[in-house]
């Protein structure tokens, strides 16, 4: 019997139009996704983990290959693929409640002004914002804003969340905070969740797995590695564990060991190719 993956993308590859020609951002990009699953994707910056994440939510068209999301093909944005940024996008004109609940209202379950009342309140208190629920964003903190909007993606019961370094912007408190917000909440909903962060404690912490993508041009996926740690995950009692030490080491490894013996072996072969050139245009 063939396994049925939840989400797969197969031979993912694309081409941005650029005033000098196709730019090759992604290439042969595979990976198979189980239900309830959290993936990390790591990589430098530029490699294209923005593009891998906007393939899926329907953002950008693969070029070559494509995104299956149980059985059905990925060809435009949809609530079942919700997608938290960097920075929260919050409607700035609107109360927390009345931003979840616009988001809500985008997904086509009839829902009675009772049962969606509970649903947004629901919602908001998963990520510990229910004493705020009629502050506009400017009234709220960035920490507060990131948890709105987060709020406003569970609350489209999303098949898949998508998280582009979601807590990039905020300072490590409350950082540390929300990802333990987070994982709560992945182990209570069981969701399937793909993110990008560029910390390498915050991916062994909180995945998986962690997807790591070689450099660009033409990035994909270069190591894959599977964190068997177990959970509920207590970031103070893993400081001292060898195994997520282990893990960390082998992420800052492929990062700053491999992918420079990478670039500069690629370094090396286009001076050779230069210099051979030249001396072609010397024999001509
Ligand atoms: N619309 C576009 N047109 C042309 N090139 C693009 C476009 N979008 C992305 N790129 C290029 O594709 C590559 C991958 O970009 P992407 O934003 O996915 O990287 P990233 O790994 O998410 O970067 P960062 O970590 O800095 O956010 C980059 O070289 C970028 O310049």
């Amino acid at each position: 019997m063939t396994v049925k993956h939840h989400l797969e993308l197969t031979q993912v590859g694309i081409d941005f139009p650029t005033p000098k020609g196709p730019f090759t951002a992604l290439t042969d990009v595979n990976l198979k996704i189980q239900k309830g699953e959290f993936i990390s994707l790591i990589g430098h910056s530029g490699c294209g983990k923005s593009t891998v994440l906007n393939i899926i939510a329907g953002l950008h068209k693969a070029t070559k290959g494509g995104v299956i999301l149980d059985g059905h093909e990925v060809n435009e944005p949809g609530p079942e693929r919700a997608v938290v940024f960097q920075n929260h996008s919050l409607l700035p004109w609107l109360t927390a409640y009345k931003n979840v609940e616009l988001a809500v209202k985008q997904t086509s379950k009839g829902r009675s002004k009772a049962e969606m009342r509970d649903w947004v309140e629901h919602n908001l208190e998963l990520v510990h914002m229910s004493h705020a629920v009629d502050k506009l964003p400017a009234e709220i903190s960035g920490g507060m804003k990131q948890r709105v909007g987060i709020a406003r993606a569970l609350a489209m019961e999303p098949k898949v969340l998508l998280m582009d370094e979601p807590f990039g912007a905020l300072d490590a408190l409350t950082r540390a905070h929300l990802q333990d917000s987070i994982m709560e909440i992945h182990a209570d909903l069981g969701n399937t969740v793909v993110m990008i962060t560029h910390d390498v404690d915050e991916a062994v912490l909180l995945s998986d797995r962690i997807v790591m993508m070689t450099n660009g041009p033409s990035a994909t996926i270069g190591e894959i590695l599977d964190i068997e740690l177990q959970r509920p995950r207590d970031r103070l009692a893993l400081a001292d564990n060898p195994q997520y030490n282990h893990y960390r080491h082998e992420v800052l490894t492929f990062l700053y060991e491999k992918q420079r013996k990478v670039e500069s072996v690629a370094a090396h072969r286009k001076k050779a190719q230069g210099k051979t050139k030249a001396n072609d245009a010397s024999v001509a």
